[in-house]
């Protein structure tokens, strides 16, 4: 496979995959944030954002970076989908990828860089510019080469407490026809140590969707466990890392989606206007 061989063609680390990389983000303006953690009022289409969403599994990355990705006219590229297409197709990655994710286990760097470059090589051809990225940096590593490449302006950490995160993942389901996301789980927890309660509806699906939903393999109570231990382990750290350089925005999540967003596009600085703009996006 192309991917592949790039990858062990490449001398150093992930250096061929690092040359795609930097040649489509090079082109993108970025502002400088800082120490900021809100970013300053903007026209939101044509912004060319270069944010990062972090967060637990499970906490809603891929729902809001979308949403926002509609509103702010960038990609919403998800390192997870790029896993899971290459997983899907039957090309020789895909036993190895299906081993590490089925163990809760982050694909290497090298790996996943090139996944992402081939992606962003892709978008380029098609004139994208600007991205959310979602599951992108997980490792310090990653940040580190990320950082190499071009300037991340802000970074999303998106919070919400480990037991609410554990019944999201289990109560995730996606249409195996259309791919949207849709969660069975209704979660009322009690909130401790001061902390305020949390409630989310479950997100059904419509009638159409209802007999074709599937649930991701990776999404098992060991696996999800698995996925949280070594978020705290690798993860985190990129959360210090984003923090020592005043571009992290912290998020703790008030509830589900109708609670959730528009206090997001609050803290994100962008209103109700852009809001319904992306609504008919
Ligand atoms: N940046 C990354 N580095 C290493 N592995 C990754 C990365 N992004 C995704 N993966 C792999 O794909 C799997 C699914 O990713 P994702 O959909 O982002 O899951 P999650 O719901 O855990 O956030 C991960 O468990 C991991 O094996």
């Amino acid at each position: 496979m192309a991917a592949v061989t790039r990858l062990f063609r490449s001398s150093s680390s992930s250096s061929s995959a690092l040359f795609y990389i930097r040649r489509s983000l090079s082109t993108s303006a970025a502002t400088e944030l800082k120490s900021q953690t809100c970013p300053p009022r903007i026209d939101p289409k044509g912004r060319n954002v270069q944010w990062v969403f972090l967060g637990c599994p499970g906490v809603g990355k891929g729902t809001y970076a979308s949403r926002l990705s509609a509103l702010l006219g960038v990609p919403h590229i998800a390192t997870g989908d790029l896993v899971r297409e290459e997983l899907s197709s039957s090309g020789p990655l895909s036993k190895q990828l299906a081993d590490i994710v089925n163990q809760g286990k982050l694909v290497s760097d090298e790996i996943i860089i090139n996944l992402l470059s081939k992606r962003l090589e892709v978008g380029e051809a098609k004139g994208e510019s600007g991205f959310i990225l979602d599951g992108f940096p997980r490792t310090v590593r990653q940040a580190e080469i990320l950082d190499e490449v071009t300037d991340i302006e802000l970074v999303v950490n998106l919070k919400l407490p480990e037991n609410v995160l554990l019944e999201k993942c289990l109560g995730r389901r996606i249409c195996g026809q259309c791919g949207k996301n849709f969660n069975v789980a209704s979660i009322n927890v009690k909130g401790e140590n001061g902390n305020p309660d949390i409630s989310m509806a479950p997100l059904l699906p419509p009638s159409q969707c209802a007999s074709k939903l599937i649930t991701r393999s990776d999404d098992t109570e060991t696996i999800v466990r698995e996925r949280l231990r070594i978020y705290n382990e690798k993860s985190q750290p990129v959360e210090d890392f984003y923090r020592g350089q005043g571009k992290l925005l912290e998020f703790d999540l008030p509830g589900g989606i109708p609670e959730s967003w528009p206090k997001l596009l609050e803290a994100l600085n962008l209103d109700e206007s852009d809001d319904k703009q992306a609504a008919t996006a």
